[in-house]
């Protein structure tokens, strides 16, 4: 049996679109922090030019599956004569603004550069993982981050605190493209620092376009705050929220109470992406 490979999911502790480019897209800032809900993957090999998946996402091909675009990308520019089938265990919500697509794939490249004996260094992965989604490089990058352009300019955070959150899943899948391309959204705010967030400027200016389109997002913002849970925020383009608790029996005990069909976990921020050690060089 082959070995299992997390691919943890992000929350955007916060988000704060600055402005748009002429391309269309949006400069923005952005803290990345892990938690310790996660996807999980296995590898194994196939002759040269064969790509399988098993498991995984249910409704998105296998050719569009972005672990196993990552694996051509890196067969292509790493000139490797394999093939792999990933089975992904699948456990982060699509659609959920917690990443787990760019997850998968960022593990995929992490994992596959050791199996196959690629030895790119993290920034030459960073790069692959660029061309595949704004969010795939800073599973790689592996650390707590503060980031800026579409997401690619990173600077470590190690010292952010490792706190308990309930995260609920309100059971909508939110089209990040969608709310990026709403004609309502605000696209200038003044640039943020860093000190400002450490102070508590932790909002995300995503959040009034997405609870106004998508109102089961602002429920479960609500239902959250109502279970005493603090400092209540959309993750990325959502439909995930989630808040602070003092200790994981709290986010256990609010998580179980959540109302079907919305899901909701006790998780814990972490600022070392648990694969941290098997990119680096
Ligand atoms: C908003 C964030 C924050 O972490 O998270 P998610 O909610 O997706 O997890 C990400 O920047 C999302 O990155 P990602 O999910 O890879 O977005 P993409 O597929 O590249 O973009 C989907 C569409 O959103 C728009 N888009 C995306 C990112 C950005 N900085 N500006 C944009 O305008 C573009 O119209 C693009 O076609
Ligand atoms: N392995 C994968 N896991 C999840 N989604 C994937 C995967 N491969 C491709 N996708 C596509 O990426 C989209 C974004 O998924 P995901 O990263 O989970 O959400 P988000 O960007 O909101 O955090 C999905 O709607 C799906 O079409």
């Amino acid at each position: 049996m082959s070995e299992n490979y997390p691919a943890p999911a992000k929350l955007n502790l916060m988000l704060r679109v600055i402005d748009q480019r002429s391309d269309g897209y949006h400069e923005l800032q952005t803290v990345f922090q892990f938690i310790d809900l996660a996807d999980q993957l296995q590898f194994d090999s196939r002759p040269a030019g064969r790509f399988s998946r098993s498991g995984g996402p249910e409704g998105v091909p296998e050719a569009n599956d972005l672990s196993i675009r990552a694996a051509k990308c890196l067969a292509d520019v790493g000139g490797v004569h394999e093939g792999v089938h990933i089975h992904i265990d699948k456990f982060l919500p699509m659609g959920g603004g917690i990443g787990g697509g760019s997850s998968d794939a960022a593990t995929t490249l992490i994992v596959l550069n050791r199996l196959w004996r690629t030895g790119l260094r993290r920034e030459e992965l960073m790069e692959i993982g660029a061309s595949l989604g704004a969010d795939v490089p800073v599973f790689i990058f592996g650390r707590g981050a503060w980031a800026e352009g579409l997401g690619e300019r990173l600077q470590a955070l190690d010292a952010l605190p490792e706190s308990h959150y309930v995260l609920l899943h309100p059971q909508v899948s939110v089209s990040t493209r969608e709310i990026f391309t709403a004609p309502e959204l605000t696209r200038h705010h003044v640039p943020s620092t860093i000190g400002a967030f450490l102070g508590g400027a932790t909002e995300n200016t995503l959040e009034p376009t997405v609870c106004a389109r998508y109102p089961e997002v602002e429920h479960g913002t609500r239902w959250l705050k109502n279970q005493g849970v603090h400092d209540v925020r959309l993750t990325g383009s959502g439909a995930c929220v989630f808040g602070l608790v003092a200790d994981n029996i709290s986010a256990q005990q609010i998580a179980a109470r959540v109302p079907a069909p919305w899901r909701a976990w006790s998780v814990r921020g972490c600022n070392r992406h648990p694969l941290y050690d098997l990119a680096e060089q």
